[in-house]
C-alpha cells in the first residue's frame, strides 16, 4: 500500500487548523511572508500551533527572509519544519535548528535534477508552478511530465492541486506528499471545510487503490 501524505498550506486561523487536523492532514503550513494574502504573524501562528492536536506537523514558510527574522519567529512559534519558497541558496536554508523543505518552481528550461541536488541538506523538495512575479500559492499547476526521475529527496507535489485532480496527480507523479492551498479555499486565506475533507478523502482513496 502506498501512503501519500498531505499538507494543507496557508492556514491563517485556529478554526482552519483544526479543520485540517480533523480531516486527517499530516501537516499544516503557516506563511510568514507579509506580501501573501495568507500571511500570519508570530502571535497568530503561536495560537494556531498551540491549538493543534498531537502528530500534526507544523511547517513555517518563508520567502527570502533574513536569518534574524526566521530566528525571531522560531523563538516564539514552535515550528517543526521550515519551508523556503524563495530564491534561497542552501546555506540560507541551513543552520536554523530545524529540518527544511526547499520549494523549486518548475520551468521547462531548468535542470531540475541539478537544482534539487544542490539542496543536499533538505529533508524534501517541493515542486510548485512557476508564475512570473509570484513565489507560490498561485493555484496554478505545472506540467508534471517535467519532473525528472531520480530526485534525490522525497518529493512534495504542489501547485494547483484540488479535490478533482489530486488523484490523477498522485497516479502520474507518485509523490511522497501533496501540498495544497488555493484548491481547498473558500476565499483567499480561508479554507472550505468540504474541499479540505474531500481533498484528503481523495488522497486516501489513492492509498488503497495503488
Ligand atoms: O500562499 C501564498 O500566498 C504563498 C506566497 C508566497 C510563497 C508561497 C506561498 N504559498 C505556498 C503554498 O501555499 C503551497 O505550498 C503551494 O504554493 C501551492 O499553492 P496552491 O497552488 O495554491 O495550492
Amino acid at each position: 500500500m502506498t501512503i501519500v501524505r498531505s499538507k494543507i498550506c496557508g492556514i491563517t486561523c485556529v478554526a482552519d487548523a483544526l479543520l485540517a487536523a480533523e480531516a486527517g492532514a499530516d501537516a499544516i503550513g503557516l506563511v510568514f511572508y507579509a506580501k501573501s494574502p495568507r500571511a500570519v504573524n508570530p502571535e497568530q501562528a503561536r495560537a494556531i500551533v498551540a491549538a493543534l492536536p498531537p502528530f500534526v506537523t507544523t511547517v513555517g514558510l518563508f520567502v527570502n527572509a533574513g536569518r534574524e527574522e526566521i530566528q525571531q519567529v522560531l523563538r516564539s512559534v514552535p515550528l517543526d519544519i521550515l519551508q523556503f519558497h524563495g530564491d534561497e541558496e542552501p546555506q540560507a536554508c541551513e543552520g536554523h535548528g530545524r529540518p527544511y523543505f526547499k520549494a523549486l518552481r518548475v520551468r521547462a528550461e531548468d535542470d531540475l535534477l541539478a537544482l534539487a541536488k544542490k539542496y543536499a541538506s533538505a529533508q524534501a523538495i517541493l515542486l510548485d508552478a512557476y508564475v512570473p512575479g509570484l513565489h507560490g500559492g498561485t493555484g496554478e499547476r505545472f506540467d508534471w511530465s517535467l519532473i525528472p526521475a531520480g530526485l534525490p529527496k522525497p518529493l512534495i507535489l504542489a501547485g494547483g492541486l484540488a479535490p478533482h485532480n489530486v488523484r490523477e496527480a498522485i497516479a502520474q507523479v507518485r509523490p511522497y506528499a501533496v501540498d495544497v492551498s488555493g484548491g481547498v479555499e473558500a476565499s483567499k486565506g480561508r479554507k472550505d471545510a468540504e474541499k479540505v475533507r474531500e481533498f484528503i478523502r481523495q488522497v486516501r482513496l489513492v492509498d488503497t487503490t495503488m
